[in-house]
C-alpha cells in the first residue's frame, strides 16, 4: 500500500494519498508520525528514550527470570498469596492479570489507567482543532498523523484497564458521566497555530518524562503499554518543539506568536504532574507498590530542569523571572503553578471543560451507528466461525 519518498531530507516515507503512514527506515517506529528535521537538530527528549529502551530490557529480564505467575498459586491462602504479591514488587518483578493483587491495588491502577486513557482521547481536541488551518499540507499530514496517535494511545490504555476486569463501555460512561477525570491540560484552549507547537514541546514533553518511570510500573500490561507510547510521544514532542523552532526563528510576529504560546502553556503544563507532594492523597501508596516511580515535585523538577536550555536553544523565554540555577541543589529554582487554579480545572471550572466534555458526548452519540455495526458483525462472523467449526 502507498509509495515510498524522500521528505524534508529523510529516506523512505511511506504515503498514502498524500497521507505520511510511516518512516519505514525507522525499525522500531509504529507510529503515524515522523522526525522532520536532520541530525544537527537538538533531539529535545533529554536522553529519555534510552530509559524507555532499558524499562524494555527490564520487561523482557523479568518475563524471562518468572518470578511472576502467581496465577498458578491461586487455590493458596490469601496470606500467602498476599506475601507473593509483595515479593513479586520487591523483587522488581510484574504482576500479570491473572496474579491475585490487593482490591486497593486493582483500584488504584483502573483510577489511574483510565484516566491516562481519557486524557489521550479528550486530548485529542485541542490540536485537532488545528487541523483544517495548518499552515502548510506536509504540516496538516503530521498534525493528522499525531492526534491519530493520541487515539491509538487511548485505545493501548483501555485495553491495559480491561485486565483488570472493567470494561472499556464502562469506563467510556464514567467518563462521560463526569465520574472519572482527564487531565487538568485539555481545557486549555489552543488560539494560535503556535499552540500546536507549545503542545508538542510541553505538553508532551511533560507526558513523556511522566510515563518513562511507568514503563517500571509493577503491572506488566500497563508498563508494555508505556513503552511504544513513550517512544511515541517522543517523536510527539519533536515535532512541537521544530514547528516553535521555525517560527522563532521566522518574523518578528512568528517569533513573538510562539513567545505567546509559550507564555500560556508554561504553568498549566508544570501543573500536570498534579498537587505538590504534600497534598497528593495517592503518591505514598501508589510509590510503596512501584505504580508511581517518582513522586509529583520530583517529576515536576526533572521537567523543568530539561526544559531550560531547551528554551534557550529555540531562543524563547519561559515566563518565570525567578527561574535560575541552584548551585546547591543542583536543579533550577523555579515558581510553584497555581495550585488553586489546578483544583478548580479539575474540578470542572477550567476555560474549556464543558466545551471538551460536551464535544466527547457528541462524538459518542454520534458513533452508535458504528459500534452497532461493529457489534453485528461480529455476532455474524462468530455465527459463521461456529458453523465452520
Ligand atoms: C501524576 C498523576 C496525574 C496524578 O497522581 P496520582 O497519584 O494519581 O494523584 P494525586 O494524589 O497526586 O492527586 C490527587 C487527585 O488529583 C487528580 N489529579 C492530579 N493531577 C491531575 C491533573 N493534572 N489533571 C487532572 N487530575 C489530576 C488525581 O487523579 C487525584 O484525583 P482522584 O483521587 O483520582 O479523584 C498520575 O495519575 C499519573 O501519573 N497518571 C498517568 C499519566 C497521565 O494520566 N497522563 C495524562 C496526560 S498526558 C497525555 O495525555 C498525552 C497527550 C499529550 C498531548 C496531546 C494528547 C495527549
Amino acid at each position: 500500500m502507498g509509495h515510498n519518498c524522500k521528505i524534508d531530507g529523510v529516506e523512505g516515507v511511506q504515503v498514502f494519498r498524500g497521507v505520511v503512514l510511516q518512516v519505514l527506515a525507522w525499525g522500531w517506529c509504529g507510529c503515524n508520525t515522523y522526525l522532520v528535521y536532520g541530525n544537527d537538530f537538538p533531539g529535545p527528549d533529554g536522553g529519555l528514550l534510552g530509559e524507555v529502551e532499558a524499562a524494555e530490557a527490564a520487561l523482557r529480564d523479568a518475563a524471562e527470570r518468572g518470578l511472576a505467575g502467581a496465577a498458578g498459586r491461586q487455590g493458596a491462602d490469601e496470606a500467602t498469596l498476599r506475601d507473593y504479591f509483595t515479593a513479586v514488587i520487591e523483587a522488581d518483578q510484574k504482576i500479570e492479570p491473572r496474579d491475585w493483587m490487593p482490591e486497593a491495588y486493582r483500584k488504584t491502577l483502573i483510577r489511574q489507567i483510565a484516566q491516562h486513557a481519557h486524557s489521550e482521547i479528550i486530548g485529542m481536541q485541542p490540536e485537532g482543532n488545528w487541523i483544517t488551518r495548518a499552515p502548510s499540507l506536509k504540516r496538516k499530514a503530521i498534525l493528522l498523523a499525531k492526534v491519530q496517535d493520541e487515539a491509538g494511545h487511548g485505545l493501548y490504555l483501555y485495553a491495559a484497564a480491561e485486565t483488570l476486569g472493567v470494561s472499556r463501555d464502562e469506563l467510556v460512561q464514567m467518563l462521560l458521566e463526569g465520574r472519572q477525570k482527564y487531565s487538568s491540560i485539555f481545557n486549555y484552549p489552543t488560539l494560535t497555530w503556535a499552540d500546536v507547537g507549545a503542545i508538542g514541546w510541553l505538553v508532551d514533553g511533560a507526558a513523556i518524562v511522566n510515563q518513562v518511570p511507568l514503563c517500571r510500573c509493577s503491572y506488566g500490561p500497563y508498563a508494555r503499554a508505556m513503552i511504544r507510547i513513550c517512544k511515541e510521544e517522543s517523536f510527539h514532542q519533536r515535532q512541537g518543539y521544530e514547528i516553535l523552532h521555525t517560527l522563532s526563528h521566522g518574523t518578528p510576529a512568528q517569533k513573538a506568536m510562539a513567545q505567546d504560546a509559550i507564555d500560556r502553556w508554561w504553568y498549566p503544563s508544570l501543573a500536570m504532574f498534579g498537587p505538590p507532594d504534600t497534598a497528593s492523597t495517592h503518591s505514598e501508596q501508589s510509590m510503596a507498590w512501584k505504580i508511581k516511580r517518582f513522586s509529583n515535585d520530583e517529576l515536576r523538577q526533572r521537567f523543568v530542569d530539561m526544559c531550560v536550555q531547551q528554551a534557550e536553544i529555540l531562543g524563547l523565554t519561559l515566563p518565570d523571572p525567578d527561574l535560575r540555577w541552584n548551585e546547591q541543589r543542583q536543579a533550577y529554582d523555579y515558581t510553584q503553578p497555581d495550585y488553586d487554579e489546578l483544583m478548580r480545572v479539575i474540578k470542572g471550572d477550567g476555560p474549556c471543560n464543558r466545551q471538551r466534555i460536551e464535544h466527547r458526548r457528541r462524538a459518542h452519540r454520534e458513533g452508535a451507528w458504528v459500534r452497532e455495526a461493529a457489534a453485528a458483525y461480529a455476532a455474524k462472523d462468530r455465527v459463521r466461525q461456529e458453523a465452520a467449526a
